[in-house]
Parts: C-alpha cells; structure tokens; sequence
C-alpha cells in the first residue's frame, strides 16, 4: 500500500508530467507520426532477405503450406523445384512454422564446415518435435557419443549375440510352418528389431520384457501423434494448451513407466558391482551408467529418457528400412537365388557365423539394400538445420539466421546424371560401380568408389543418413542387423506378394516422407531344408 507521503510525490510527478505534454505536444505529435511511419515503410518496403530465392508452389504461404501437407503434395513440390534448380537454391513452405531453403547438394562441402552455432541439427530436430510445447528433449548428445564410441566399436565383438537374438526373435514372431502363411510384416519386424536392438540397448534382462517392448516400439508412434495435434494448433494456442494436452502427458507418463521397468535393473547392476569378480554387462544401458558422472545425469531418470531417445532414432527408421527391403523380395523372386548364394558364400568363408567381415562380404546383398534406400527414399529431404547465424554460400547467396535448410535427397535419388536409369530398380547397381570401378581405377579413387557405393555410405549422392558430423552414428549397427535379418530370412524362409496381389505395394507419402504401407500382408514359410 503507498504511504500518504508517497501518494502527494506522485500525484506532484504526474502534475509536473502533464504540464511538460501541454509545453511540448507539437514535438511529441511529430515525433509519433514519424515512428508510425517509418514503420509502415519498412513493412511495406523492407528487403525480404529471401527474395532472391525462387519459391515452389501456388499462391501465398497458407496456399503453399496446403499443398505441402496433402498426400503426395510435399513430394511433387521437391521434384519440381529439384528440376528447375538442382543446381541452385529454392523455397518451400513445409509444415513448420519457418520457412525451408532447399539447397543444391554441391554446396554440402562447404555446409559441413559450418560451426553447430551457425547451422544447429538440435534446433532443427528441436522445432520438428514441438519441443516447446511436448517438453521432448531432441538433443542427446551422450547418446549419440555413446554410440559413436562404444557401440559402433563393440559390434565385432557383439555379432554373435545380436544375430543370436535376431534368430530368436525370429523364431517367436514368424510362422514356424512348411505351409505358406499371411502375415502383417511390418508389425512383426517391430518386435524383432525391437527384441535384437534391445539385446544391446538394454541388456538380455528386459529385451524381451513386454513393457520394454511397448515403449520401444510405441513411443515413436505416441511422440509424433503429439507432435502432429500441436502442430495443428494456433500458434498463439500451442503454449497454453500443448503441455496439457492428453496426448502430450501421455509422453511423461511413457517417462514414468520406462525409468520403473529400468530402475530394479539399475539398481540390481549397482549392488552386484559390489560383489568379488562381478562382470559388468556389455550393453549400451551400462555404457551410459558408466559414464553417468563425465555426462552429468545425476539423476536416474535420465537414463529412462536416453533409451528412449535411441528407441525412437534407431527402431521405427530400421523396421521401414527392412520392411521396404522385404517388400521388394517378395516382388522380386528372380533375385532370391542370386542374394541366397552371396550369403552363403560369405558365411562359408566364417564358419557359418555372422561375423563383421562375413557381412561385409555380402556384397550382392548389400547392393540390394543400397538400392532400397535409392529407390524407396524414407524421406524427400536431408540435412535439415536450424540457419542460428547468417552466412554466404560460395556463389554469394547470403542465407539468413531463423530458416531451416535442407537438401533434396529424393531428388538426387531419382537423378538420372547421377544414377542412369533411375526409375529401374537395379539389385546390382552398387555391385557392379564397386566391380567396375574399382578395377578401372586404383589406390584412393577406387577406394572412394568403394566407400560411397555401400549401404552405410554418406556422400552428395548417398543421403539417406545425413550428412557431415551429425550423420547418423547408428548406420553401422543398423546395416549389420537387417543384414543379419535379410539373410536369416535368405537362407531360412521363403517370402512372396499373396495370392491375388502382383505388384511391390506402393509407399505412402506423409508429408516429406514416405513410409511402406505397415498394414499390407506378406506370405511366408519356413523352407523345409533349412534349419534355423
Ligand atoms: C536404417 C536405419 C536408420 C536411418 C535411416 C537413420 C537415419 C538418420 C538420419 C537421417 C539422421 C540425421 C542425420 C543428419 O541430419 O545429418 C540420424 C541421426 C541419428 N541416428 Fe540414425 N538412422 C537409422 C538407424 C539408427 C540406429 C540403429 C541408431 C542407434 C543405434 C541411430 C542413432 C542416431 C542418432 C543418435 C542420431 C543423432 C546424431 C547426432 O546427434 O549427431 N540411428 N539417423
């Protein structure tokens, strides 16, 4: 409460403020009718910093932005601005709130030199997940450490048990029956690559554990339902309602449950660290435990949050990766033969075992997959990044702080100075570049032939896993399990298309990606001279 004291000062102030506007109110008019004006003229006269860059797509942004979400829309859009200016740079209005430069994959070398405080992947994933508004951390770089540095390097000595979990899996999830029998594909290679990526992400405890399983596979699926209702919010709506909506609090209650199911296993591992002779797991769970102080998660629950930050980058991207692979055998019965015999040979040379170098020798098959992810890419762009600081491209174009930019992966996919033939779907394409290319050449342009013509290979024509010092860390693991996967199947089932259906099932396009269709049905048996 103001004292009366107080009360008369400021009654005096407001005396003494009022006469000064009656001495000045022709200054202070003119003053304001400068500043109303100079505003207006700069919202009607400014330079738009992008104007230079062709926009794709009719109309203005709502337009745009209508065309970009409706089914095959944002597909058509990316094809079309890929053919007027591959070489160049162009527009799009996405779903997002900025605005998207596409830009020609030429300039990725100087891109990839740029700072994270320039061009950021965190804010970039950060605006695709709602963060603001669904409280998902997008940036964990322990995980991605962890991969890089304990993952990646363990697969040798991992293999064995990982292709030991994969066949399991198999065996739990697939007909078991000489007979040919229908199955949802997509739905089973879930839980099998849940099951075999659990092996090494949470241990053997609870890789098979139902509530593991559930929020593997389901926390994806629940964390893009949220994604997608804030999306189609008011901007103005989404910070009052999207921390409240039911679909968003269900995603901490996927929290809750995930650090229930790994609190007994944490707690079980602590205690018997102190036990004479005790062996620490070798899963990616302990490797985070093991480096819990140097990453700063002091508190318990964020263990709960990494598994499921690499459930959500590793589960659902491998499954459509094997699932495209699968769908595209089972329409291809003349290639069955051909892939059967390089992974039997491969084996041959290991005793029968999946060894690191074994599945490096399945060169055939490898080209098939390569050739998946030309021909079915999973989504029409890559290397999306956040633009934090203003900076100019070689050919003088000044790309503004605040937008996102991307590079037309699909684009280069379909390319056909890139990949002759593009629309055909060449199983050995990768096998016979590598074959000719390098017996043409020698020394580092063999080698580089080499290196850019694999499943794995990041390069200006290899996309599909990024680019630069943010591509994907977990391309290796998951390249040695759905080899692991497509072979088991190779030399121990037989799959085709059912009865009545001829034709490889078409894509779905969902915006910028495009997905195998997850309810179509596959035909499967065991084949009888094989035993698994
Ligand atoms: C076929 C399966 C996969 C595909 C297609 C895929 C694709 C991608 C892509 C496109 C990126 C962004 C790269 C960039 O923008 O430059 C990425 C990042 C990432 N991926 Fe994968 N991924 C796959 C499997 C996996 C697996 C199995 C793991 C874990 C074992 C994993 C862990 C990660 C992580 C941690 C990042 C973030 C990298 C960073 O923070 O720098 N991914 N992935």
């Amino acid at each position: 409460m103001p004292s009366a004291n107080n009360t008369s000062t400021v009654f005096a102030a407001a005396g003494a403020a009022a006469a000064g506007v009656n001495d000045h109110w022709p200054a202070i008019v003119a003053s304001s009718v400068f500043i109303a004006f100079t505003l207006i003229a700069q919202y009607f006269f400014k330079v738009d910093p992008l104007a230079g860059i062709p926009v794709v797509g009719q109309g203005g942004k709502g337009s745009r932005r209508r065309q970009f979400v409706k089914q095959g829309g944002a597909w058509k859009l990316y094809r079309e601005g890929y053919e007027k200016f591959k070489d160049g740079l162009f527009r799009i209005t996405t779903a997002r709130e900025t605005e998207s430069i596409i830009v020609s994959p030429k300039f990725l070398g100087e891109l990839r030199k740029l700072p994270d405080d320039v061009l950021s992947f965190s804010a970039s994933v950060t605006e695709s997940l709602q963060s603001k508004y669904t409280g998902v951390k997008a940036d964990l770089p322990h995980v991605t450490e962890t991969v890089k540095s304990s993952l990646t390097p363990a697969l040798p000595r991992l293999n064995l048990e990982i292709h030991r979990e994969v066949v399991d899996s198999m065996r739990l999830e697939l007909p078991q029956s000489s007979t040919w029998t229908d199955i949802n594909l997509n739905s089973k290679l879930l839980r099998i690559v849940a099951m075999a990526s659990g092996r090494v992400f949470v241990g053997p405890e609870l890789c098979r554990d139902e509530g593991y399983l559930d929020a593997a596979i389901n926390y994806t699926i629940d964390l893009m339902i949220a994604v997608h209702v804030v999306a189609f919010m008011p901007v103005w709506l989404r910070p009052i309602l999207g921390p409240i909506i039911p679909p968003v609090r269900k995603l901490h209650r996927r929290v809750k449950e995930a650090d229930e199911f790994l609190r007994p296993v944490v707690t079980a591992r602590r205690e018997a660290e102190q036990l004479p002779g005790y062996k620490k797991p070798d899963d990616m769970l302990q490797w985070i435990m093991n480096s819990q102080e140097k990453f700063g998660l002091k508190d318990d629950k964020e263990l709960a949050l990494n598994q499921l930050g690499i459930s959500f980058a590793a589960i659902h991207t491998t499954t459509m990766t094997t699932t495209n692979s699968l769908y595209t055998l089972a329409a291809m019965p003349e290639v069955v033969p051909m892939l059967r015999e390089d992974v039997e040979q491969a084996l041959a040379g290991s005793d029968g075992v999946f060894t690191s170098l074994a599945m490096q020798n399945m060169k055939k098959l490898d080209s098939f997959l390569r050739e998946v992810l030309r021909y079915y890419p999973i989504s029409t762009s890559s290397f999306q990044r956040k633009v934090l600081k203003p900076f100019t491209l070689s050919n003088g174009t000044t790309i503004p702080a605040g937008i996102i930019i991307e590079i037309p992966a699909a684009g280069v996919s379909g390319d056909p100075s890139i990949f002759p033939d593009p629309e055909v779907f060449d199983a050995l394409r990768f096998y016979k570049l590598r074959q000719s290319k390098s017996e043409a050449n020698s020394g580092i342009k063999a080698a580089e032939t080499v290196a850019n013509s694999q499943f794995v290979s990041v390069s200006a024509s290899s996309l599909t896993f990024g680019y630069g010092k943010h591509a994907c860390p977990g391309r290796f693991f998951a390249a040695n399990e759905i080899k692991m996967i497509m072979a088991t199947i190779l030399l121990h089932y037989d799959i085709k298309l059912p009865d009545g259906v001829t034709e490889r099932y078409p894509n779905l396009q969902m915006g910028a990606q495009s997905l195998p269709d997850p309810k179509k049905l596959i035909s499967i048996r065991k084949r009888e001279d094989a035993a698994a």
